[in-house]
């Protein structure tokens, strides 16, 4: 598909470090379109619902914790392309081996903790999106 939409998320610790405005200006220096945006305090639903592909992976636990620690930034953001592009923006899901030029290469390492803190996240089809932007905006 070519104009697409894409749930682009500001994970806490990007909102933590003060980086929403760095991640911000970088999809828009790409080019493509802010259309809504918003503070969101996930709760465990919404965040069980956007993660259940991970339910029961040993990591899933802590990353609702990380999820609800503090507020996220919900994008949705428009473009042809824009899932790829954006997923190409933000880099490798490790962002110690995140190559640099991305948002996770550039900005983003590992803490040592046992989830990765790796600032954003991008969903990964046009399926994903459409799920992810109904549950992020109703
Ligand atoms: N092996 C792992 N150990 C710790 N945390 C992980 C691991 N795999 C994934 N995560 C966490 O779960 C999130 C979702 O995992 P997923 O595999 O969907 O990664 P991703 O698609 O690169 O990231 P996102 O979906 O956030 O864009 C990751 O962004 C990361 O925070």
């Amino acid at each position: 598909m070519s104009h697409e939409e894409t749930l682009i998320l500001v994970k806490p610790d990007g909102v933590k470090r003060g980086l929403t405005g760095e991640i911000l200006r970088r999809i828009e220096a790409k080019g493509y379109v802010l259309v809504d945006l918003k503070m969101v305090q996930a709760d465990r639903d919404l965040l069980t619902s956007h993660y259940a592909e991970h339910e029961g992976k040993p990591f899933f636990e802590p990353l609702v914790e990380f999820m609800s620690s503090g507020p996220t930034v919900a994008i949705r953001a428009a473009g042809d392309r824009v899932i790829e592009g954006f997923r190409s923006l933000a880099g490798a899901t490790d962002p110690t081996t995140a190559a640099p030029g991305t948002i996770r290469g550039d900005l983003g390492r590992d803490w040592g903790l046992n989830v990765q803190q790796n600032l954003v996240h991008g969903s990964d089809s046009t399926l994903s999106a459409e799920r992810e932007l109904a549950l992020w905006f109703g």
